[in-house]
C-alpha cells in the first residue's frame, strides 16, 4: 500500500473524534423531556434512529430530527484527546493522516458543518486532508480507525450485503446497479481498527479484529505494526 516504512491513515469523526452520541442524548432530551431515552451505557448497534425505533416508531424521526438541525455538527465537542493526538499523528514522518467521515443524507447543515468543525478545531491544514464519502471502501489506506462496527460498501463483501438486502429485486436489476467493476478489489485496502464508542464496547471482537479504546490508548504502535521495514 503506502512506500516502505510509511502509513496512510483514515479516521473517522463522529465517535471517533467528535462526541456524536453524547451531543445526540443531551439535545434530544433538552427537545423531547417527556420522552424515553436511552443512556449511553444502554446504547447498542451502530444506528440510535434504529435503537430509539424499537421503543416506539415515532422515536426515530424524533431523534433525527435532533441531529438534522442546524448547528448539530459544528457544536460537536472533541471526544478527549483526538485533537492533540491527530496534530501529533500528522506530524509524525512517513505518516499521512485523513479525515474520513459520511455525511447524513439530509446534508443540508452536514455538510458544511463538517468542514467547519474540523478548520475550527484542527486547523485550515487539516480541511485538506477532509474527504467526505458515503462508502469508505473505495478509499486506499493501511489503516482506519473508525467507530462503527460493521462498514460495507462496493467491495465485494459490500455487494454481497447489497444483494442480500435488496430482497424481491431480479438479479438482474441488481447487477445493473452494483455489477464489480473490473480491476476493483474485493475487499477495503485498510485495515479497521475498532475505536471504542458506546454502541460498540459491549462487542467482542474475532482475532485479528483489533480496538483502540480511546486516543490514550497505544495508537502510535497501530501505526507501527502496519509500516513495512526499510
Ligand atoms: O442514528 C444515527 C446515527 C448516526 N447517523 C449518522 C451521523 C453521521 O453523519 C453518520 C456516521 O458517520 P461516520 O462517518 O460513520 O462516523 O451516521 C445517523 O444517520 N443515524
Ligand atoms: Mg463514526
Amino acid at each position: 500500500m503506502s512506500g516502505s516504512g510509511s502509513v496512510r491513515v483514515l479516521v473517522d469523526m463522529d465517535g471517533v473524534l467528535a462526541d456524536f452520541e453524547g451531543a445526540l442524548l443531551r439535545k434530544y432530551r433538552e427537545r423531547y423531556p417527556g420522552e424515553p431515552f436511552i443512556e449511553l451505557s444502554e446504547r447498542r448497534g451502530f444506528l440510535a434512529r434504529d435503537q430509539y425505533r424499537q421503543i416506539s416508531p415515532e422515536l426515530g424521526p424524533k431523534l433525527s430530527s435532533v441531529y438534522e438541525s442546524p448547528g448539530f455538527f459544528l457544536d460537536l465537542k472533541p471526544i478527549s484527546g483526538a485533537i492533540e493526538a491527530m496534530k501529533e499523528m500528522s506530524n509524525l514522518r512517513n505518516t499521512e493522516v485523513f479525515l474520513c467521515t459520511s455525511p447524513i443524507l439530509q446534508y443540508e447543515h452536514c455538510v458544511q458543518e463538517k468542514f467547519l468543525w474540523v478548520e475550527k478545531h484542527l486547523g485550515a491544514e487539516f480541511v485538506q486532508r477532509l474527504i467526505l464519502t458515503r462508502d469508505k471502501t473505495i478509499v486506499h489506506a493501511d489503516l482506519l480507525i473508525d467507530d462503527k462496527d460493521s462498514i460495507k460498501g462496493e467491495s465485494a463483501e459490500g455487494i454481497q450485503g447489497l444483494h442480500a438486502s435488496v430482497k424481491g429485486e431480479s438479479a438482474e436489476g441488481i447487477q445493473g446497479l452494483h455489477a464489480p467493476v473490473k480491476g476493483v478489489q474485493a475487499s477495503p485496502s485498510w485495515e479497521h481498527i475498532l475505536f471504542t464508542c458506546c454502541h460498540n464496547q459491549h462487542l467482542q471482537l474475532q482475532p485479528p479484529q483489533r480496538r483502540l479504546q480511546s486516543w490514550a490508548d497505544d495508537w502510535r504502535a497501530i501505526l507501527d505494526s502496519k509500516r513495512r521495514p526499510n
